[in-house]
């Protein structure tokens, strides 16, 4: 197991509220979020913002007026401050006109996280074809969302479960869009956060870190592609030679094994599926997305707004649980300095 934010038992706990956003009512938000409070009780503080109406039915709830009242809140209701939105949610079916205010929850989080109101955030997952449809949303996801909210150029997704960090260097392209993004600057700043944030708030003193290449075989010596000679070892050779702790280009394939994992702290690939898609395999229910680079916290469940099985009563909440606990602990850990 990776020493970490994660998994780690005695590692302190922040005492502020944490503001979890709905995410797309008509997927498990919800449901996993009264699922989550009913775990976690209020040894894990955090409020709900969404409207009321898209809880389960016979959920117990107390609605709040400000995040400092989530502390009087007993541990069997969920805190929720309530956004209201104007459709009810079907399970399965996203509304058009639920979509500006799925947007608007999660802006709302960050500003009280700006305001110093909540620790950190955490968001429910969204649907970002129905952002787009219903509300314009011009953002392939939070990553980018949160960035632009942040004011902030640049920052990277990490996906973490307590036996794998991942991420990508590309985020949400198209795959054939890939090769011309991948340029030396986007990597070498990818690398910089990334090494930044797992000192910050990972606390690992000195990290190692992996690196993949983008072909087949990492290039075969140029056969199957010439990025990871052109692209990738020049940035890896510079940040190296300022006592970075960096290995590279290796074959992905071979990367994501025990013997593998257990050589580094996190694993940077060049595209969204050569990252997520070890992990996801590794430990769907136990993985947690988070931002790196943003100027607060925020971490997020692994999977998506899982439609299929919305309004069943089925959904794991085990991946929030893990999102809320790691957030809470590199809140702590930021506040402490
Ligand atoms: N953070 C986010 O906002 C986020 C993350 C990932 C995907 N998404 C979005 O979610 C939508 C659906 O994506 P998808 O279908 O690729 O992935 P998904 O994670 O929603 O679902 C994949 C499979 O896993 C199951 N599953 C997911 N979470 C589960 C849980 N907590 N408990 C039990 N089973 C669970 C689903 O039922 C489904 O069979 C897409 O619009 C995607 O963009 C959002
Ligand atoms: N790429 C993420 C995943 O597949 O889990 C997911 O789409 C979340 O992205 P945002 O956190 O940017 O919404």
């Amino acid at each position: 197991m990776l020493p970490s934010a994660q998994g780690s038992g005695p590692l302190p706990r922040a005492t502020g509220p944490i503001a979890l956003t709905c995410g797309e009512p008509a997927g498990i938000g919800p449901e996993i979020a009264v699922k989550a409070r009913l775990a976690l009780g209020s040894r894990l503080p955090f409020f709900w913002i969404g409207d009321p109406r898209h809880l389960p039915p016979g959920s117990g709830f107390q609605v709040i007026r400000t995040p400092s009242d989530t502390v009087d809140v007993p541990p069997g209701l969920l805190p929720v401050l309530p956004h209201p939105f104007p459709d009810a949610a079907v399970p399965g079916r996203p509304s058009g006109g639920n979509a500006t205010a799925v947007v608007t929850a999660i802006s709302r989080a960050v500003a009280l996280v700006q305001a110093g109101a909540a620790s950190a955030i955490c968001t429910a997952p969204i649907s970002k074809q129905a952002l787009h449809e219903g509300a314009g949303f011009a953002f392939p996801g939070h990553t980018e969302f949160l960035a632009s909210l942040a004011g902030v150029d640049r920052v990277v997704m990490m996906l973490a479960c307590p036996a794998l960090r991942v991420v990508p260097v590309t985020i949400h392209i198209a795959l054939e869009d890939v090769p011309a993004a991948l340029t030396p600057e986007l990597l070498e700043a990818t690398l910089r956060i990334t090494h930044a944030a797992l000192i910050r708030d990972f606390g690992i003193a000195a990290p190692r870190i992996a690196v993949t290449g983008l072909n087949p075989h990492a290039g075969e010596g140029g056969a199957m592609g010439q990025q990871e000679a052109h692209v990738i070892a020049p940035v890896l050779a510079r940040l190296a030679a300022e006592g970075m702790r960096l290995t590279g280009p290796h074959p992905a394939d071979t990367l994501f094994h025990a013997a593998a994992r257990a050589r580094y702290d996190a694993a940077v690939a060049m595209y969204h599926d050569q990252a997520l898609i070890p992990i996801k395999t590794i430990d769907f229910a136990g993985g947690v997305n988070v931002t790196l680079g943003l100027p607060f916290i925020r971490t997020s469940p692994d999977h998506g707004t899982a439609f299929d099985i919305a309004g069943q009563g089925v959904a794991d909440p085990s991946s929030l649980i893990a999102a809320l606990d790691m957030a809470s602990v590199m809140a702590a850990a930021r506040a402490a300095g």
